[in-house]
């Protein structure tokens, strides 16, 4: 049997960056330059890289960045009257602050102080609620808007189909089946989200025409979970010890990659799949922001 074919996310993300390259050119020569500022708190190594690979992108495609560090015991008042300054400050278009956050930290707190006009997370409240209605003049949660990318641009045809999303976080699962449901091309589907409380898992992830793996649980996803010819998107990361590799891990999806490539019709690497998309979505956003802060 034929082997499923790649949904590049590294691939498509580069396409991604030189289109936002473009709009930031576009805005430079009316003499805006588009700023992101990202917030980091404590030593959380993973957080550290992520911020890393963020501001890198963001340098390339000519997006100003600035980093703020805090140390792990920072406080809540801290960080708000930060975030208060960066909301005021005209020249910075996006506001991210990284999560996890230590215990002590309200991210529920933390995402209402963002000025949803920053918020290129879509993390706000505002922002979800106009992603529920459908609405345009806001910022998509990253991830979930660039699987819907990712599909897209490989010409997958999501209206009609039945999709599965297992996990319901608030940063992928909720908000991937509300833009899924949406009124659009690129949606239209019939969504079903299946977690931790649900019974039989495995027999509504087997009607899936498209199935999105987003729990956070190494390899759940085999080969009797999976509709032959079914298309597979895998979110999770888990970091497994790995000696014979040089940052001493390696990333493991939610997806038995090698199990399901050979049933899928299509399924993304991972590394390689939605995470370069995350970080593209999120330039993108930035952007946008920059974009609409214009009078
Ligand atoms: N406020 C906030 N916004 C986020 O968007 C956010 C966050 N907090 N906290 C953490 C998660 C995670 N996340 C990733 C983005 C890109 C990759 C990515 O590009 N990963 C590479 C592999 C990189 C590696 O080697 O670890 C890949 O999948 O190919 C992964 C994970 C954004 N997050
Ligand atoms: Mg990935």
């Amino acid at each position: 049997m034929e082997e499923a074919q790649l949904l590049d996310g590294r691939y498509v993300a580069g396409q991604i960056h030189r289109e936002t390259m473009e709009a930031v050119q576009r805005l430079r020569r009316k003499g805006i330059l588009p700023c992101v500022v990202f917030i980091r708190v404590g030593n959380h190594p993973p957080s550290e890289l992520y911020v890393r690979m963020k501001q890198k992108k963001a340098q390339e495609v000519g997006i100003q960045s600035e980093v703020i560090s805090f140390p792990e015991d920072v406080s809540q008042k801290e960080v708000l009257d930060n975030l208060n300054r960066l909301n005021l400050d005209p020249s910075i278009h996006g506001i991210l602050v990284q999560l996890p956050l230590p215990s002590h930290l309200s991210e529920k707190q933390i995402a209402l102080a963002i000025n949803p006009k920053k918020d290129i997370d879509g993390f706000h409240p505002l922002n979800l609620g106009k992603m529920l209605l459908g609405e345009k003049d806001c910022f998509y949660p990253c991830t979930p808007l660039g699987i819907q990318e990712l599909l897209k641009r490989y010409k997958i045809e999501i209206e009609g189909k039945e999709v599965v999303i297992l996990g319901r976080s608030n940063i992928v699962g909720k908000p991937l089946a509300a833009l899924f449901l949406q009124k659009s091309k690129y949606a239209n589907a019939t969504v079903t989200v299946v977690h931790s409380f649900s019974q039989n898992i495995k027999e509504h992830c087997r009607q899936a025409d498209i199935l999105i793996a987003a729990m956070g649980k190494a390899r759940f996803v085999t080969r009797d979970f999976v509709k032959p010819k079914a298309v597979v998107v895998d979110v999770g990361v888990s970091r497994i010890a790995d000696s014979s590799s040089p940052q001493g891990y390696r990333i493991v999806g939610d997806v038995d990659f090698d199990e399901i490539k050979k049933i899928a019709s299509w399924i993304t690497p991972n590394p390689g799949g939605v995470g370069p998309m995350t970080i593209a979505m999120l330039l993108a956003n930035t952007v946008k922001a920059a974009e609409l802060s214009q009078p």
